[in-house]
């Protein structure tokens, strides 16, 4: 358990509501920062109050629950506001695989949110005299393997089918990574600003150097209700507006796309069911189009039966079949396996959760690590038996194009 040198504890904690913050990523003093924004509404933080690594293992959920309970239990709160994500914040990513160290929770020293209609202001303890630092372009990009090369990722991606066809398992999500390499620091606050803008109605988040712009909602929950959308089946984008409709089409009349929703759909209805008093999945996916690709997507809501936070609700869902595959153990084990890589936070639970338990956390997709002059960029897909291995490396193509803009402009 770990709190910041220079906070006291109990954490002395302010929410003051404040004026239209304007566009909230330029409020943000230094790099490093935390966010979490759609369509110009979210959160951002900076500075640490409180930050811990989560250890690996099958409780880490459990394990983060109690240290969030610790230090909220501890906090002197003062919320003139009194909304979802007034009061302290926790921004949290988990790793994809739960054996895997990198796992982190943050208590940001300030807080600028603005959502719903409210914006506000959260400190904890005295903000230090902040100066703030401009925003540097990272210049020239280049791009290396990470893991495997796309032709050996081909290859993975066969054999995957492969053991789908022989009955193994139904489906599997199988990713790879590329390393980017910039001429300068990377600016974290930079891929910020340009993901919300061409990405708006994604979710852009930075926690603890994971940056990237999801469609994919995990769980969103306001007191007893509860969101999701799920994603599953892909087509990149067309040509023209011709085109893209026709793909659209094609998209939700492939069975082997609208298999994959269902196996993404059933895995979301099983995890959340014996939590809820009710539960709404529509009958038909519909269709989300993105700057770069298509999606069928499934809005799911439903009223959570008891007080589970919503981390809690995060633990039951994660891995989704969106992400891990069908079945999930399974899945795991040929993911480990086969993709001869470290996933790290990409594919794992990102967002953010409050003092009451209210929260958002999105899936880690379209994102990188960055470090420095280095970022990790993921992506993958959905593998079924009958994939084709060249169409999925260009879905990953597709996918990647949100960091490399991100990157370079
Ligand atoms: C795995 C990724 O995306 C996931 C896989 C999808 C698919 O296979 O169709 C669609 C959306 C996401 O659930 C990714 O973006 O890297």
């Amino acid at each position: 358990m770990s709190v910041a040198l220079g906070t006291t504890r109990p954490l002395p904690v302010r929410t003051t509501p404040v004026g239209d913050p304007g566009d909230l990523l330029a409020a943000l003093p230094r790099t490093a920062p935390y966010a979490w924004i759609r369509n110009g509404e979210g959160l951002v933080g900076w500075g640490e109050a409180a930050r811990v690594d989560v250890p690996p293992g099958p409780g880490r959920f459990g394990w983060a629950r109690e240290w969030l309970a610790t230090v909220f239990g501890e906090s002197h709160v003062d919320d003139a506001v009194r909304v979802p994500g007034s009061g302290p914040v926790a921004f949290g990513s988990f790793t994809f695989d739960a054996d895997a160290h990198g796992s982190v929770l943050v208590v940001p020293q300030a807080v600028l949110a603005r959502r719903g209609g409210h914006a506000w202001l959260t400190t904890i303890g005295d903000l230090p005299l902040e100066t703030f630092s401009p925003v540097r372009d990272p210049g020239r990009i280049s791009y290396g393997d990470g893991s495997l090369s796309a032709p050996a990722w081909e290859h993975v991606v066969a054999r995957a089918a492969r053991r789908i066809r022989d009955g193994e398992l139904e489906k599997v999500v199988l990713a790879r990574d590329l390393v980017a390499t910039a001429e300068r620091p990377i600016d974290v606050r930079l891929l910020l600003t340009r993901l919300a803008r061409r990405y708006p109605e994604c979710y852009t988040f930075s926690v603890a150097g994971l940056v990237g712009a999801t469609p994919e909602l995990l769980i969103r929950r306001t007191g007893q209700e509860i969101e999701s959308l799920v994603l599953a089946g892909t087509t990149p984008r067309g040509t023209g507006a011709a085109d893209d409709l026709a793909r659209g089409a094609a998209l939700l009349a492939s069975p082997k796309d609208r298999y994959e929703h269902e196996c993404a759909i059933a895995s979301v209805r099983q995890t959340l069911a014996p939590l809820c008093s009710s539960l709404e999945t529509p009958d038909e996916p519909e269709l989300l189009m993105l700057p770069n690709v298509q999606h069928l997507a499934s809005h799911v809501t439903g009223r959570l039966a008891d007080g589970a936070s919503v981390l809690d609700v995060v633990a039951a869902m994660h891995p989704t079949a969106a992400v891990g595959g069908t079945p999930t153990h399974t899945a795991i084990e040929v993911i480990r396996e086969l993709e001869g890589m470290d996933r790290a936070g990409y594919a794992g639970p990102v967002g953010w959760i409050d003092a009451h338990g209210d929260g958002e956390w999105g899936i880690a997709l379209r994102s990188g690590l960055v470090q420095g002059r280095r970022a990790r960029l993921f992506a993958g897909g959905g593998i079924m038996g009958d994939s084709d291995p060249a169409a999925e490396l260009a879905e990953a193509q597709a996918k990647f194009r949100v960091m490399q803009y991100a990157l370079e402009g």
